[in-house]
């Protein structure tokens, strides 16, 4: 085998090895440039394109960022909500949300904006309670396959946090356990305490808009486009009709919300998944009377006992639990397809 000593023709100054990106070398020392005999010396072929991730799934673009859309995760009132990932090798599975009509658009776009506040918020807890609300990643129009641009936004993608209260309903139409509503109120109580510790009213605590981890025992929030500064005292921006017995009646007439509106909203979605009424606060036998009780008399914020603080309440919830089941133990709850 031929070996060629490298040297600047130049100065005669040893060259380092040669890098292979480039088509020349520069001495260190005399500053001259050397071009091999041949013309330079070999030029690193240029990078493989990469393989298109699933090239027949649909693809959208969110503020330059390309988007392989993976399927629907669920349907708001006013939006269309995907998974999906970045379209790169370095990928990351987001929430896609856009909306359905132009109307909607300042929601979705609302949402971001008060989920941005939330997340610089410095309301005891923060630490921990930031990272249960949604991540945004970006926003921007993207284009529906009529070419229409519609607004929408990302989010981080949460493993596991899948099913809604309207889901859990589904998979258990008379009702789930009352020791697993037990752990549900909590974990929603104590998201809402931080919320309103910050100033906040979430304002559609509705069971669309509550994601349960089966196995963690998790509850987060997630359509924080009605959220917004109580002290304003301004009426909600939007409600859903379909899930009216769902806010207590002054909300219809334009009342502003208060931390007691979100807790009402919770104790009425609590009941609606142990297969009650939300509106009266009418639960199945089968539900212990201390958090019968508790639920009925929190589902109107004008009953002389109901609690306006999330914290107070959780405390009046676990006096509850624990007098209907004794001290608190891991009961697993399942949905489909979890193990
Ligand atoms: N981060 C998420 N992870 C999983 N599923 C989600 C997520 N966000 C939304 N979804 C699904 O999409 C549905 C609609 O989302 P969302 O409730 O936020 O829309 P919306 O009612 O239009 O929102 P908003 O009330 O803020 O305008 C939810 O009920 C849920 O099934």
């Amino acid at each position: 085998m031929d070996y060629e000593l490298l040297k600047c023709p130049g100065c005669g100054a040893k060259f380092p090895p040669p890098a292979y990106l480039w088509g020349a070398l520069t001495c260190e020392y005399c500053g001259a440039t050397a071009v091999a005999a041949t013309g330079g010396w070999p030029l690193a072929p240029p990078p493989r394109p990469e393989p298109p991730f699933a090239p027949h799934l649909p693809r959208a673009t969110v503020a330059g960022v390309r988007y392989a859309v993976l399927g629907r995760l669920g349907q708001g009132d006013g939006s269309e909500v995907f998974l999906a990932r970045r379209d790169a090798r370095l990928s990351e599975r987001v929430v896609l949300k856009v909306a359905r009509a132009q109307e909607d658009a300042h929601l979705v776009a609302r949402e971001f904006e008060v989920v941005g506040e939330l997340l610089a918020s410095k309301a005891q807890g923060a630490e921990h309670f930031s990272r249960l609300l949604p991540q945004p990643v970006a926003q921007g129009p993207v284009k529906d396959p009529e070419g229409t641009p519609r607004a929408a936004a990302v989010y981080r993608w949460r493993s596991g946090f899948q099913h809604t209260f309207s889901e859990v309903l589904d998979a258990y139409p008379t009702g789930v356990d009352p020791r697993a509503a037990v752990w549900m109120w909590k974990r929603v109580l104590e998201l809402l305490a931080f919320v309103h510790g910050s100033g906040y009213v979430h304002g559609a605590v509705l069971p669309p808009h509550l994601l349960v981890h089966p196995r963690d025992h998790g509850v987060v929030l997630v359509g924080w486009s009605s959220a917004l500064r109580f002290a304003s005292r301004q009426p909600l921006p939007a409600r859903s009709q379909r899930h009216r017995p769902f806010y207590p009646p002054d909300i219809w007439n334009g009342a502003p919300p208060t931390p007691a509106t979100d807790l009402a909203m919770s104790a009425r979605s609590l009941v609606a998944v142990l297969g009650g009424e939300p509106e009266t606060g009418r639960v199945p036998l089968s539900v212990p009377p201390p958090l019968a009780d508790l639920l009925k008399c929190q589902v109107n914020p004008d009953h002389r006992e109901a609690l306006d603080d999330s914290w107070k309440l959780r405390d009046r919830l676990d006096a509850a639990a624990k007098d209907a089941f004794g001290p608190p133990r891991y009961t697993p709850f399942t949905l489909p397809g979890w193990g």
